[in-house]
């Protein structure tokens, strides 16, 4: 578990970190999502003690980082993949980290071979590409064997095979009864590998709770109908809560009635449907509504005319979740 509580970091006369409470909970993936220069990796350089608060205080598992015995089998975190001896091998730059912190050679095997390295473990780190030192970077977090574990941006230049293995690695950790924390810009993959969010924006708490939650407050749900009598439709529906827009000939989207409300009138006002589909904002939505004040490095490139970016709910993949 990491309990930070009223957590801030100032840098002269710049605020990173702005008084922050949140608590990272056991057993689930939490997410950590914020603009460029949010205060994300600031908030985990302090989890990890490497970087001092300027006011209050954050715990891994009951204590402050410094205060562990054993800290790496504790916390686990990646937060600079390219921070290793170029030199060395994968297998020695693991074994080195194993030896100072009295984990067995067995664990530094059993590591290479969960990330994948086994093929390349005795080449030289310098030579690694940006994905292959991802992996390395995990493989450290992972060598303590760790209750917790801080991962900041790990699918950042992974190839879709290493995206979809720190997927799932990062759920089975979790399912472990494991804490684990990551951060990464990528909305479309925390939609599918976390449980619970915390958002922050200029150093302080945007959102916090579960990403379901998150999402279904910061975006608007409409429900797509399809009718041969889409006018005579949008006629019962109509209402003072309720918004209706003609999509093409035939198709409504539905604002402030459920799909269940929308079925209901169809069937009193006996209208035959072609389809009937709840769709909810998707967690880019939900991200780009949460943050649009907090962003503080906008990009100059005019927004493309796009559709709706909401998905339809639910796919099989969430089912599948
Ligand atoms: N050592 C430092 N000295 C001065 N300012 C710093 C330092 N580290 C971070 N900052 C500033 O603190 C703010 C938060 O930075 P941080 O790196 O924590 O953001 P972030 O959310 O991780 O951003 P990104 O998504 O770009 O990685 C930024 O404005 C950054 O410039």
């Amino acid at each position: 578990m990491i309990e930070a509580q009223g957590l801030t970091k100032r840098y002269g006369s710049k605020t990173a970190v702005d008084g922050i409470s949140f608590t990272v909970h056991p057993g689930k993936v939490t997410g950590f999502l914020g603009p460029n220069g949010a205060g994300k990796s600031t908030t985990m350089r302090m989890i990890m003690g490497l970087d001092r608060p300027t006011h209050g205080t954050v715990t891994v598992n009951g204590r402050p980082y410094a205060q562990h015995r054993s800290p790496l089998t504790e916390v686990g975190a990646l937060l600079e993949a390219k921070a290793v001896h170029t030199g060395r091998s994968a297998r020695n730059h693991l074994r080195a980290l194993a030896a100072t912190h009295g984990i067995p050679d067995k664990r530094v095997n059993e590591v290479v071979s969960m990330t994948g390295l086994d093929a390349v473990a005795k080449r030289r780190v310098g030579g690694f590409s940006l994905g292959m030192g991802q992996r390395l970077g995990i493989a450290a977090a992972l060598l303590g064997d760790p209750r917790t574990l801080i991962l900041d941006e790990p699918v950042n230049g992974l190839d879709p095979e290493g995206v979809l293995w720190v997927r799932n690695l990062v759920k089975y950790l979790a399912a472990e009864g494991r804490t684990v924390f990551l951060s990464s810009h990528l909305m479309s993959e925390m939609a599918l590998t976390a449980d619970h969010l915390v958002v922050i924006g200029r150093g302080r708490i945007i959102a916090d709770g579960p990403v379901q939650d998150v999402v279904a407050r910061a975006t608007t749900s409409t429900v797509r109908v399809r009718s041969p009598h889409a006018t005579e439709l949008a006629g019962l529906l109509a209402g003072p809560d309720v918004t209706i827009t003609a999509v093409s000939p035939g198709v409504l989207d539905v604002h402030g009635a459920t799909s269940e409300a929308v079925g209901e009138v169809a069937a009193a006002g006996r209208l035959v449907l072609h389809e009937l589909t709840p769709i909810t904002g998707s967690l880019e939505d939900a991200y780009m509504s949460l943050t649009q004040d907090a962003v503080e490095y906008h990009s100059g490139v005019p927004q493309a005319t796009a559709p709706a970016t909401g998905q339809s709910q639910p796919t099989s993949q969430e089912q599948a979740k």
